[in-house]
């Protein structure tokens, strides 16, 4: 070959290199391209296909706003629709291009939690029939609008429409819905952070600026107390665990019973022994929010029922010192010296009634200070209205159960009667273990027999057994806990010498008098 032709053979060899590599690139990038603009076709087809439909088969919408009305109060329902889009769009691979990311609602928690972003649509499929949900946005309120009110109305309104056709009208609406909601609010309630609430309200603006004419201020609930560091005589505390497990896992039963789905329990013992402990533990182990009642701060029995209907399921409602905050015995006593026997038993058979509670209020009315009643409290309890939203457990506790009016602890009303005891021998070694790390010791022997004799609360055994100095070991806190069980035992045989000598004295008076 010559020169000139092994140049043109070259060139004619690269220039095929050059144009396989440039058709190669031309694919690749056609491919690429084509992946992505199939993809925004897919979708706009998708919109589209479905707007043609609705003109031989029209389609109905639903749409979800984010704040109620003027209240300016945020929309359950809406609340539940974000939790289930949430999911949805989770699984919608590839049909939801634009997200939005909000930081998820646990304290400590680095997940961001994405939903739909603005005129974005996902589609869902229910019992054979296909919904869409778009999520929208609407510019701020006017500022002159009656509803300028609040952070919220100066923040974007916030919108879910749902699109679906006609002949999926009854599905919707009656299955569909209902289904959104409940599976909402299942995830709402895996996602939550527990919160405490309490009755002495703050002001109306929650953590986030917006308005709320909730009865119920609240903090987050992080109490550490479990049943695995309370102590307690290890069969009852697996009784009561079983017992709030029955509970929650019971709503079938409740239901077949024809029963409302909640459960009051009575926590009584003398100051020290666990009360508060134990209304944590529980909180913890069902996982449920914490409604602590301040029964003195609730003016009229109107008030208290206000309070338990914006409470919500899955939730302990406490009444701590039930006998001290409120007058439980006298006010029925005077009412009934008032009646005459047959109208005392009537309201005896009927003590729980509306009628009851109206003349004890308006009664409080006349006297000047409306204040809860038992009949209140007992309507609270087992009233009609107690038997709205389910799945709640009411807890009292009280230092002294004899102080109780019976209508209000009887079964039913508080179906566990749980007594929180004085340290025993199980409850201390417990105490030892999670305290000082030890199972056995030489001072155990004194101190089972002086736990015998002496009754010393959780509380100041667990004070005993915590080192106070740093390198106090568990032999000096035995030895402190010996100490302070050995005086009090010395304390409690000086009283009771005392008490029999003041007795003597009086026992001679009167023989003197006689
Ligand atoms: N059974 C227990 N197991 C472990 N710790 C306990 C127990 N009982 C009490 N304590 C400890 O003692 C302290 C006081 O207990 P708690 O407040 O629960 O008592 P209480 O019965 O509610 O008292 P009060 O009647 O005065 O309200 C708590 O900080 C708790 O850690
Ligand atoms: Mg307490």
């Amino acid at each position: 070959m010559d020169g000139a032709s092994s140049h043109l053979w070259s060139s004619v060899n690269s220039g095929i290199v050059l144009s396989i590599l440039a058709v190669a690139l031309n694919l690749l990038w056609q491919s690429l391209q084509g992946l992505h603009l199939q993809d925004i076709f897919g979708r706009y087809a998708r919109r589209h296909a479905r707007r043609l439909a609705a003109i031989v088969d029209p389609y109905l919408t639903v749409t979800l706003a984010e704040y109620d009305g003027g209240r300016m109060r945020r929309s359950q329902a809406y609340k539940e629709a974000q939790a289930y889009l949430q999911r949805a769009t989770r699984d919608a691979r590839g049909g939801v291009r634009h997200l939005k990311a909000e930081p998820a609602t646990k304290e400590n928690d680095d997940r961001l939690v994405v939903s739909m972003g603005d005129n974005e649509e996902v589609a869902d499929e229910f019992k054979g029939a296909t919904v869409w949900w778009l999520a929208y946005s609407a510019p701020p309120r006017e500022e002159n609008s009656p509803f300028y009110w609040g952070k919220a109305a100066r923040a974007e309104r916030r919108f879910y429409r749902l699109f679906f056709l006609e002949r999926d009208r009854d599905l919707v609406l009656a299955e569909y819905l209902p289904h959104v909601r409940r599976e909402g609010r299942a995830a709402m309630v895996k996602e939550r952070q527990r919160k405490l609430f309490t009755n002495i309200s703050g002001d109306s603006w929650d953590a986030d600026g917006f308005y709320c004419d909730s009865v119920w201020s609240h903090v987050v609930f992080e109490h550490p107390k479990t049943f695995a560091t309370l102590a307690m005589d290890p069969t009852k505390k697996r009784e009561i665990m079983d017992d709030l497990d029955a509970f929650k896992n019971g709503k079938d039963y409740y239901k077949r019973v024809g029963k409302a789905w909640k459960r009051g329990y009575l926590l009584y013992g003398p100051p020290g022994t666990g009360k508060s402990t134990m209304i944590a533990a529980m909180a913890n182990h069902l996982d449920y929010d914490v409604y602590d009642i301040e029964l003195t701060s609730v003016r009229t029995n109107t008030d208290l029922r206000k309070l338990f209907i914006e409470t919500t399921s899955k939730s302990i409602i406490v009444i701590e010192d039930i006998d001290c905050s409120l007058d439980l015995t006298g006010k029925r006593k005077k009412k009934k010296k008032n009646k005459d026997k047959d109208e005392e038993e009537n309201n005896q058979n009927n003590k729980d009634g509306e009628k009851k509670e109206d003349e004890e209020e308006k009664d409080d009315d006349k006297s000047g200070s409306s204040k809860v009643t038992l009949s209140g409290v007992l309507n609270f309890i087992d009233g009609l209205w107690s038997a709205c939203g389910g799945e709640r457990i009411i807890v009292f506790t009280t230092n002294h159960v004899e102080k109780l009016d019976p209508a209000l602890i009887r079964r039913g009303r508080m179906d566990k009667h749980i007594e929180m005891s004085y340290c025993c021998i199980e409850a201390f070694k417990f105490l030892a273990k999670i305290y000082l790390g030890v199972d056995a010791h030489p001072l155990f022997d004194d101190i089972s027999a002086l736990l015998r004799e002496v009754d010393m609360t959780p509380a100041d055994v667990a004070e005993n057994l915590t080192p106070k100095a740093p390198g106090e070991d568990a032999d000096s806190c035995l030895a402190t806990l010996v100490d302070a069980l050995r005086k009090a035992k010395e304390d409690a045989l000086a009283k009771k010498a005392a008490k029999g000598k003041g007795k003597e004295a009086a026992d001679d008076d009167s023989d003197d008098e006689e």
